[in-house]
């Protein structure tokens, strides 16, 4: 939940006298008010309580008599529910009928030092009394007020135990006069804003040092302002060139002509597979460019050039150009960050961005952060896609040589080349994410050669991106896709993204062509193509080690997990910004808290590691190789080669499995200095190994596919071929046609 500038609202309502005071208090007690542009994030824990959960977090006492009768409960705090005059009618101790109202215009400072020094406070009628316990209700509930309190560091978590004890102060010490005004008002936002500015008073005078600690820790996990973290690239004169359009308009080519031109260069990739592409590229091209990855590292002799994925990137080292490959995933929920750190922090006189137009408004505000150059070229597609209406009908005989059909789940793919090398003479290349790089590429290299009968492509969404295809027509199998929890549409930026990979500019296919299997799906695809690129409003954050690490000295006796969960509970950042996802990192953190010896560095590192945590195996081998780093002892790999090609899917998921586990080691190698991983040849050599197993049991793959993990629910299949599982859409269309029959069945009967 991102709120707006604290100190602003609380502003809104508080007299100048009382902002003055407060700024004055805060100022002398430790700590100034926060600026204007201060803005908090909270999240999904972070929410405010309802006033009755509240309970939990007071101290044990108060619980017990909140659970207690109301009048003993109420006797116990002090205060005095005069049940006999209740009984009898008449209110015992309250001024005249108008003597409160003077109330609303007194200085809260002054009420609050009023309430401090009475002995007691007043008597209550019943009825007052429990308007009066709605009216704190709502103060313990209020989300503006929660939003308003953090601006003197009163936290969330504690604001509701804040309120339950000034509550308890209040009754115990209010006048008839601030009680019969706030009753005036009954349990409203007036009776909340009437009351605030004195909770303060009373926050500010009895948690200072909750206050205290709040603050450190709020401004230990400081985001704001990141890019006032790289001073560096902030003293430079910085160009940044975005290359803005669609998918094959050139974008990358264009960028790539002034890296080769450059003397110093730099190409950041989303992925290894493109990365490797580019470092092919340009060492074909003479320029001489390393490469490096999260999992190795090719050093070119002579070479200034180097091709690296987008998290390796240095800030430290001096570019003449850089190229910032799809900047659009600045905004990638889990991997946003590495772009953003790119784009902040490169030291390079001129940096291209490739991408589409979605974060276009957001790179300009960046710009004027920064105070970068920003130039930016417009670019279209060199020939129209073009959607054929007709469809394939449903039926997979009608692909044709060219043609990449896309599904977005391993299961699905499989079922796909099953059913078109049996009912075909088509023979089908395959391209998923689980597959290392070398084998997407083997099997796009064979797809492109027109020399083998491999003349069909079937492939999930990991074809969107960084691959070199020649692509006559994509086909979606169908538009609809599990996103780990439920089975959604296909966004829209990804099917145009996918889309646009037919057809290529040199190629044998220069027009590109897209369809669906099914007619039901057209109308969405047609949709999605027509729909402009969304806009992106924020960019993702992540933080740095030192910044973790300056946090955790805030928060004592917490596991790595609880850390990075309070990190994200407290951390704050400006408008523009969102703190990456980082649940698997949790997960991660989570089974590695097991392994002792680990500094908080070191578990950061392998929180890191690439990793399916969906996949027991490789999570296993992960917790072996940390306890035996956490031990000093030399990380090794205990696995068996397999001898051959797989013979079926589970032999196939076996090898995908092991060459994840052999890249993480690769990975963690890479990551972890010193000599703790002494086989990085012999893992390199298995790996290979198996990226090439992996490729000779994909062209002979024709089986019937199995699910990663067990007890997952299969879709149903026919006994002698495929079904295609009904996508959301179509399902939607069957809801509404059955709908649409009962309207049409009731009409008949009621005529
Ligand atoms: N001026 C050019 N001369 C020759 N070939 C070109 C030229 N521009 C682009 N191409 C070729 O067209 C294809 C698409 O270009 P490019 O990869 O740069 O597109 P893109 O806009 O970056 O697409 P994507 O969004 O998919 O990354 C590539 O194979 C590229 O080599
Ligand atoms: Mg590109």
């Amino acid at each position: 939940m991102a709120i707006g500038p604290a100190s602003s609202l609380f502003r809104a309502y508080a007299s100048k006298k009382h902002v003055s005071r407060i700024r004055g208090l805060i100022g002398k007690k430790c700590f100034g008010l926060l600026s204007q542009r201060d803005i908090f994030l909270g999240s999904d824990g972070f929410d405010v309580k309802p006033f009755s959960s509240v309970v939990d977090d007071v101290d044990e006492d108060l619980k017990v008599k909140s659970e207690g009768s109301v009048s003993e409960f109420d006797a116990d705090m002090g205060q005095i529910v005069d049940l006999d005059n209740e009984i009898g009618g008449n209110v015992i101790a309250c001024d005249s009928s108008e003597g409160y109202v003077h109330v609303q215009y007194r200085d809260p400072v002054e009420l609050y030092r009023e309430l401090c020094n009475a002995e007691k406070g007043a008597k209550q009628r019943r009825s007052d009394w429990d308007t009066l316990k709605e009216i704190f209700n709502l103060l313990g509930k209020s989300g503006w007020a929660s939003d308003q309190a953090l601006a003197i560091y009163i936290g969330k978590a504690f604001f509701p135990t804040a309120v339950q004890k000034f509550r308890n102060f209040f009754f115990k010490k209010c006048s008839a006069d601030i009680a019969k005004y706030l009753v005036t008002l009954g349990p409203s936002d007036a009776a909340v804003k009437f009351l605030f500015p004195i909770f303060i008073e009373f926050c500010l005078e009895e948690f200072t040092s909750e206050i205290k600690q709040f603050k450190s820790m709020i401004q230990a996990a400081d985001l704001t302002k990141p890019h006032t973290w790289f001073p560096f690239a902030r003293a430079m004169r910085r160009k940044i060139i975005y290359h803005v359009g669609p998918t094959n308009s050139g974008k990358t080519y264009n960028a790539l002509q002034r890296f080769m031109e450059a003397k110093k260069g730099i190409y950041c990739s989303p992925l290894r597979l493109l990365a490797m592409e580019v470092f092919d590229k340009v060492n074909a091209l003479g320029v001489y460019c390393s490469l490096l990855t999260g999992q190795e590292k090719k050093h070119v002799p002579f070479s200034n050039h180097v091709a690296c994925t987008v998290e390796m990137v240095s800030t430290d080292e001096l570019y003449d150009v850089a190229v910032i490959d799809e900047i659009q995933m600045i905004a990638d929920p889990h991997r946003g960050y590495a772009w953003t750190r790119a784009l902040l922090g490169l030291k390079a006189d001129e940096i291209h961005l490739c991408g589409d137009p979605s974060v276009l408004n957001i790179v300009r505000k960046v710009c004027s952060d920064t105070g970068d150059e920003l130039c930016e070229q417009h670019y279209e597609r060199f020939k129209p896609l073009v959607v054929e209406a007709k469809t394939l009908l449903g039926d997979l005989r009608n692909v044709r040589s060219g043609d990449c059909v896309v599904a977005f789940s391993r299961r699905e793919i499989f079922e796909v080349k099953l059913a078109i090398e049996k009912h075909t003479d088509h023979r089908c290349c395959v391209i998923y994410g689980a597959l290392p790089p070398e084998t997407r590429r083997q099997q796009a290299n064979l797809f492109n050669d027109q020399d083998n009968e491999f003349d069909v492509l079937v492939a999930s969404d990991a074809v969107g991106m960084g691959l070199n295809l020649n692509i006559r027509r994509v086909v979606f199998y169908t538009l609809s896709k599990f996103n780990g929890d439920k089975v959604v549409p296909v966004p829209a930026s990804q099917v145009k993204q996918i889309a646009g990979r037919a057809g290529r500019r040199g190629s044998r296919y220069p027009d590109g062509l897209t369809t669906t299997l099914h007619l039901s799906d057209l109308d969405y695809l047609i949709e999605c193509l027509k729909q402009p690129f969304d806009e992106v409003k924020k960019l993702g954050l992540f933080p740095f080690f030192e910044q973790v690490e300056l946090f955790a000295g805030k928060l004592h006796n917490s596991s790595f997990c609880q850390l990075l969960e309070k990190f994200g509970e407290n951390c704050r950042l400006d408008g523009s910004y969102f703190l990456c996802r980082h649940d698997h990192i949790k997960k991660v953190a989570n089974m590695l808290e097991k392994v002792p010896a680990l500094s908080l560095e070191d578990r950061f590192n392998f929180c890191f590691a690439p990793v399916n945590i969906r996949d027991p195996k490789a999570m296993y081998h992960l917790l072996k190789f940390a306890s035996s780093y956490g031990q000093s002892i030399p990380v090794n790999i205990y696995m068996g080669m397999p001898k051959g090609s797989a013979s079926n899917d589970k032999e196939l998921l076996d090898l995908e499995t092991k060459h994840q586990v052999l890249s993480m080691y690769l990975w963690l190698a890479q990551h972890f200095k010193g000599d703790n991983f002494p086989y990085v040849k012999k893992v390199e050599a298995m790996a290979t190994d198996i990226a090439d197993l992996l490729g000779k049991s994909l062209v002979k793959a024709n089986w019937k596919p199995e699910a990663r993990n067990a007890g997952k629910p299969k879709p149903q299949q026919k006994a002698d071929g495929y079904e295609r599982p009904l996508s959301l859409i179509k399902q939607y269309d069957q809801e509404r046609h059955e709908r649409f029959l009962q309207h049409k069945q009731s009409e008949k009967v009621i005529a």
